[in-house]
């Protein structure tokens, strides 16, 4: 196959994941997404972490919380776990790789804050001792996952909500967890601050 001829296959498999995960994704996302505006109006923040493009993806959502998405509103609380790397580098350092988010959600997480734990696998350490920790803290869990959901699904409990890309790949995942954040960013702004002119 040519390399045009692969492209066009690369667009078509996103494509074609994303259509195969909207209805099934649609009302989990949306309840997400009323979870953390129902957080954020109660005083609360997002902490968001993940691995690889993963990471990406958590300052990806929390950039658009604390700066902008798409209109002008005031700037929401959310923190990335994945950027002080003087943080992660010490205590992968001196504990584990294994503790490099959850030892930050101890320190900063509060009750009623909300985790978004993104892992295309569902089976990273250090996103399930995250998980783990966060319940610790009485925080409930925005989990973006695929594959099955791997051993997060039974770290997950009820007043958590787990978006499952159905879908194998790792590069086709994150492609819809990218969307999945964007359709986030859009819910929260409408819950918090209405509807746009023409939207
Ligand atoms: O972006 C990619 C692959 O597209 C990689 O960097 C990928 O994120 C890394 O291999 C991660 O370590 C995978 O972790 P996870 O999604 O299974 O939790
Ligand atoms: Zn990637």
């Amino acid at each position: 196959m040519d390399t045009v001829e692969r492209v066009k296959r690369l667009f078509a498999d996103s494509i074609r994941s994303k259509q195969e995960a909207v209805e099934s994704l649609a009302p989990v996302i949306a309840r997400a997404a009323r979870t953390i505006g129902e957080r954020l109006l109660a005083g609360n923040k997002v902490l968001s972490c993940g691995n690889g493009g993963s990471a990406g993806d958590a300052q990806h959502f929390s950039s658009e919380m604390l700066n902008r998405f798409e209109r002008e509103r005031p700037a929401l609380p959310a923190i990335a776990l994945t950027t002080d790397t003087s943080t992660l580098t010490s205590i992968a350092n001196d504990y584990h790789y294994h503790e490099i988010f959850a030892k930050q959600v101890r320190a900063i997480g509060q009750p009623g804050d909300v985790l978004l734990a993104i892992s295309t696998s569902g089976n990273s350490a250090n996103i399930l001792r995250a998980v783990e920790t966060a319940h610790d803290r009485e925080m409930s869990v925005i989990a973006l996952t695929g594959k099955g959901g791997g051993s997060l699904v039974g770290k997950l409990a009820g007043a958590d909500t787990e978006v499952r890309v159905p879908a194998n790949s790792t590069a086709r995942i994150q492609e819809v967890h990218l969307l999945v954040i964007h359709c986030l960013c859009d819910l929260i702004d409408t819950q918090l601050f209405g509807e746009e002119n023409g939207t």
